[in-house]
């Protein structure tokens, strides 16, 4: 999936356009773009074979809640799914483990798929405390209901966002081993299904070797989404982890 966060215009519609394509080239493998939303509709018009995301869905249905956008406005839009607690809008926006819940209930109620983010500082990381503390913030941040056919959870490490920088494959192995163990001490056996993917610097070069990882079930990709010439090689690494 990949998240553009505050980035694209009209103009860059042929991207979406042009990794729609790919998507559908590549049909074992969900492909999404989660565009900024004042470009669903357009993007939802050219996708292809791709899945339009949103990046954020209200915790109500409708309201007073100025300049906020809800789940059903979302779909109605033309997005099918969207992400809810990503690490910028937990900081910027100060949500709250219980926000990011209950924006996924909000958004599955829409008729929307979730990706849920979590994901550690590196003063956590470096303090040796990680997979507690961000499999603590995931159980937190866990909707009631929570199953794979409409959620999905993304690990993303807050310094290896944007900054070129990854964890040892080695690392990312035990994190995830650790989110599939909290979501199954939460969820039983529906946590075998529950896709999680990495997010944080993934890029062509690194994505097939992350996506290797037994736990690592995809990509929440931001800078390398941009254009279908970054994102295409992830598309096929992950096409390849598939095969
Ligand atoms: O949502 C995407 C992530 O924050 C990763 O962003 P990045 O691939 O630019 O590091």
């Amino acid at each position: 999936m990949g998240n553009w966060k505050m980035n694209g215009l009209k103009a860059h519609l042929g991207e979406v356009e042009t990794i729609g394509g790919i998507a559908a080239d590549h049909r074992e493998v969900d492909v999404g773009l989660c565009v900024p939303a004042t470009l669903i509709a357009a993007a939802a018009q050219v996708r292809g074979g791709a899945f339009i995301g949103a990046q954020d869905c209200h915790a109500n249905a409708s309201g007073a809640h100025t300049g906020c956008l809800s789940g059903a406005m979302l779909a109605e839009a033309g997005a099918s799914w969207t992400i809810v607690g990503h690490s910028e809008r937990r900081q910027d926006q100060g949500e709250s483990n219980s926000d990011v819940a209950a924006k996924a209930l909000a958004a599955k109620a829409a008729g929307l798929n979730v990706i849920l983010c979590v994901g550690e500082s590196l003063d956590v990381r470096d303090a040796g405390d990680a997979e507690a503390v961000v499999s603590a913030q995931l159980l937190a941040s866990l909707p009631d209901g929570a199953a794979a056919d409409w959620l999905a959870i993304a690990y993303e490490p807050i310094w290896a966002i944007g900054t070129g920088r990854i964890p040892t494959m080695e690392a990312v192995d035990v994190m995830h081993r650790a989110l599939r163990g909290a979501l199954a001490s939460r969820i039983g056996a529906e946590a075998d299904g529950m896709r999680i993917l990495y997010g944080g610097s993934m890029n062509g070069d690194n994505a097939a070797e992350l996506m290797a990882i037994a736990d690592v079930d995809g990509g929440l990709v931001g800078g390398a989404s941009l254009t279908a010439g970054k994102f295409a090689p992830i598309i096929e690494a992950a096409d390849g982890v598939v095969a």
